[in-house]
């Protein structure tokens, strides 16, 4: 199973339409992936708070619309990264979005774990509630986004739910950046899973943004790992490999709690 991660620059002098065409170009070239996979809030930068009411979309707005028509032509499964969504309840809420190869909609996570710690998205967005698996033909993917990586729980909750391998948009900054790679290989190791990790690249709202998003194996083996700029990370993933883990080393079935 091929899987692509674009790491998009989030630079504040592109606007949303010119990078919005400019992703639906890259994902059309990604025809020989099986999945696909952009960052958190890749339309506005994730800590761009003054921009999330103004460019809030519904699920059928025009991101929606640009990123289905993007996984149609491709022919991919495309974990579209997540839009600032304005929820049915006038909320608004960080939202990922999973199409499938004919362009359906056919997953959305809302972010759990709001990022609190400069009160931003913790006191403009509403938090989602619901885990989320998305069943493929050869594993399930489970759905988290950025500073959801930092609750191990979530992720036990959706390997309880079948989970083989985690996707995580982000838009994780640079000044703990250590933070990042150490947190994706052990939920990786602890929940003998996969985990792609795809953040963003460049400054906004004054933020340096990581990059380096990262492919890790059930194993805790880093499979891939980008640089700081914009780039695209193309990996082979081995389904068996989960498995042959869980059954060569059964931690997950010693648990107790
Ligand atoms: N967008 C985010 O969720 C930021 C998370 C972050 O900066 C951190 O966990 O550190």
């Amino acid at each position: 199973m091929r899987a692509s991660l674009i790491q998009i620059d989030v630079n504040p002098y592109e606007s949303v339409n010119s990078r919005r065409e400019r992703v639906g170009s890259l994902i059309r070239e990604l025809r020989s992936s099986d999945l696909v996979v952009l960052p958190e809030l890749w339309t506005v930068g994730a800590f761009a708070y003054e921009l999330f009411a103004d460019e809030a979309e519904t699920l059928r707005g025009t991101t929606a619309r640009a990123m289905s028509e993007a996984a149609r032509d491709a022919g991919i499964w495309l974990h579209a990264g997540s839009i600032p969504e304005r929820g049915e309840d006038g909320a608004l809420y960080n939202t990922s979005l999973v199409f499938s190869p004919d362009g359906e909609l056919a997953h959305s996570y809302r972010k759990i774990h709001r990022f609190g710690f400069d009160k931003g998205e913790a006191v403009l967005m509403g938090a989602g509630s619901d885990l989320v698996t998305v069943p493929l033909p050869d594993l399930t993917l489970g759905l988290a986004t950025c500073y959801d990586l930092r609750f191990p729980e979530l992720f036990r909750g959706l390997v309880d739910a079948g989970a083989h391998a985690f996707v995580i948009p982000a838009g994780w900054p640079e000044r703990r950046r250590a933070h990042w790679t150490l947190l994706a290989r052990a939920r990786a190791v602890e929940n003998q899973a996969y985990v792609l990790a795809c953040g963003t690249a460049g400054t906004h709202a004054g933020v340096p943004q990581a990059g380096h998003s990262v492919v890790v194996d059930p194993w805790g083996e880093v499979l891939a790992e980008a640089g700081p700029g914009e780039e695209t990370l193309t990996v082979d993933l081995d389904p068996a490999k989960v498995f042959d883990i869980r059954e060569a080393f059964p931690a997950l079935k010693d648990r107790v709690l």
